[in-house]
C-alpha cells in the first residue's frame, strides 16, 4: 500500500509515530482512511513488533497492524509499521489532561477489563508483552481500549539468563529485577501498577527525588514493601490489586483468574465515564515526548541492544543490581520521566 505521512502524534524511545493516509484512496478499500505509522531507523524493534502482532491475530483489545515497509526520508532509511490509529491517544496522555487527578473507578474497571482481555490473547499465544504501562494503552473514538507497542514482547519460552532490564522500572516485577524473569506474571504485576496510576493519577511507587536507582530496585526485588494501594479505592479494587501485587510470581493471580474477579467481572454503570472522558477529549492533544537518554543514566544506552550485551550468569539479586546501576541520580518525579530500555 502507498501512503503519505502526516503530522507527528507521538514519540517513543526508538521511534516516532505519525498519522498516515493511503495515497490512493480508491485502491485502498481494505485500509482505513487514517492510520498511525510507527517509524524507526533501527529494524529490530519494528520487526519484532510486526512478527508478534502477526502471531497474535485479530483481537478487539490489541492494536491492529496493516503491514510494514521501508522508506527513505531526508536521506534516512526508515522502517515503518502501519497501525490502527487511536484518535484519543494513550491513557498516559489522557491522564495528563486531568492535572494529577485519576479516572473514576468505573472507568478504571472498564479499562482494566479490556487490558486483561488483550493480555489473555497475548499469553494464550505464548507471549509476554513486557512493557505494560499507560503510554502503551491506547484509547479509540468508539470507546475501545487496546494494548499497543509490542517492540519488547517476547516468547514465554525465551531464555532468562543474563542481565537485562526490559521495560520501564516503575512497572517491573520482583522476579524481573531479581532473576531476569519476564513472563506472563510480570505483565500482571505491571497491570496492577497501571491500575493504581489510572485511579490515583500517581505512580504506584513513590520515589523521593534524588533517591538512588539501586535502592529503588532493592525495594522492588528484596524488601517486603509493595506498590501503593490507593485508600479511596473500593474494597473490590483493593482486593484485585492484592492479587496482582504478590511478590512470588507462582502465587500471583493469572490473567484468566483476574478476569473473573468482581472488580472487572461485573458490568458497572458508566454514569461518570462520559463526563470525565468528554473533559479529556476537549483538551488539545500534545505530542508526548520521552527523554532520549534512558533515565538520565548516560551509560545505560549501552543496554539498548540485547545482542551487544555480554551476558554473565549472576546468581544473587545484589550482584545483578550492582551490574545494572550507575552512580548517577535519575529524575524520579513522574513515570513519563522513564523510558523503555530494550
Ligand atoms: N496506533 C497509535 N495511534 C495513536 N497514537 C499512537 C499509536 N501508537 C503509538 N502512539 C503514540 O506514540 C507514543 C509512542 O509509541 P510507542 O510506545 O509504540 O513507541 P516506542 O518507541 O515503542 O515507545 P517506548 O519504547 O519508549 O515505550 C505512544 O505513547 C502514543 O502516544
Amino acid at each position: 500500500m502507498e501512503w503519505v505521512r502526516g503530522e507527528t502524534i507521538g514519540y517513543g524511545t526508538f521511534s516516532t509515530v505519525s498519522l498516515a493516509t493511503p495515497s490512493n484512496i480508491k485502491g485502498s478499500g481494505e485500509y482505513p482512511s487514517l492510520m498511525a505509522v510507527k517509524s524507526s531507523n533501527s529494524y529490530g524493534g519494528i520487526a519484532n513488533e510486526k512478527s508478534v502482532l502477526d502471531s497474535l491475530g485479530d483481537c478487539p483489545e490489541i492494536v491492529r497492524c496493516f503491514g510494514e515497509d521501508q522508506t527513505v526520508e531526508k536521506g534516512e532509511k526508515l522502517h515503518n509499521l502501519l497501525l490502527e490509529y487511536a484518535s484519543r491517544g494513550s491513557l498516559a496522555s489522557q491522564l495528563k489532561k486531568l492535572n494529577g487527578e485519576g479516572l473514576p473507578e468505573t472507568t478504571v474497571r472498564r479499562h482494566t477489563g479490556s487490558v486483561l482481555r488483550g493480555l489473555r490473547r497475548i499469553h494464550s499465544k505464548g507471549f509476554a508483552h513486557c512493557d505494560i504501562k499507560l503510554e502503551n494503552i491506547l484509547l479509540f473514538g468508539d470507546g475501545a481500549v487496546k494494548i499497543a507497542d509490542f517492540g519488547l514482547a517476547r516468547e514465554l519460552t525465551a531464555s532468562k539468563e543474563g542481565v537485562e532490564i526490559r521495560g520501564t522500572p516503575l512497572y517491573m516485577a520482583p522476579e524481573s529485577v531479581n532473576y531476569n524473569e519476564y513472563g506472563a506474571a510480570a505483565d500482571v504485576w505491571a497491570l496492577g501498577c497501571a491500575v493504581v496510576e489510572m485511579f490515583s493519577g500517581e505512580t504506584a511507587w513513590s520515589v523521593e527525588e534524588g533517591s538512588h536507582f539501586m535502592s529503588f530496585l532493592l525495594r522492588i526485588g528484596v524488601g517486603e514493601e509493595l506498590p501503593r494501594v490507593p485508600e479511596e479505592l473500593s474494597e473490590e479494587g483493593k482486593d484485585f490489586l492484592s492479587k496482582c501485587f504478590v511478590k512470588d510470581p507462582e502465587k500471583r493471580w493469572t490473567v484468566e483468574m483476574l478476569l473473573n474477579h468482581p472488580f472487572v467481572a461485573v458490568d458497572c454503570e458508566d454514569d461518570d465515564y462520559d463526563q470525565r472522558d468528554e473533559l479529556c477529549l476537549k483538551g488539545k492533544d500534545k505530542v508526548s515526548k520521552s527523554p532520549r537518554c534512558p533515565f538520565g543514566f548516560p551509560d545505560w544506552e549501552s543496554m539498548s541492544s540485547e545482542s551487544e550485551i555480554q551476558y554473565q550468569p549472576l546468581d544473587s539479586p545484589v550482584e545483578r543490581f550492582a551490574s545494572l546501576v550507575s552512580e548517577s541520580i535519575p529524575n524520579w518525579s513522574v513515570s513519563e520521566g522513564w523510558v523503555t530500555v530494550r
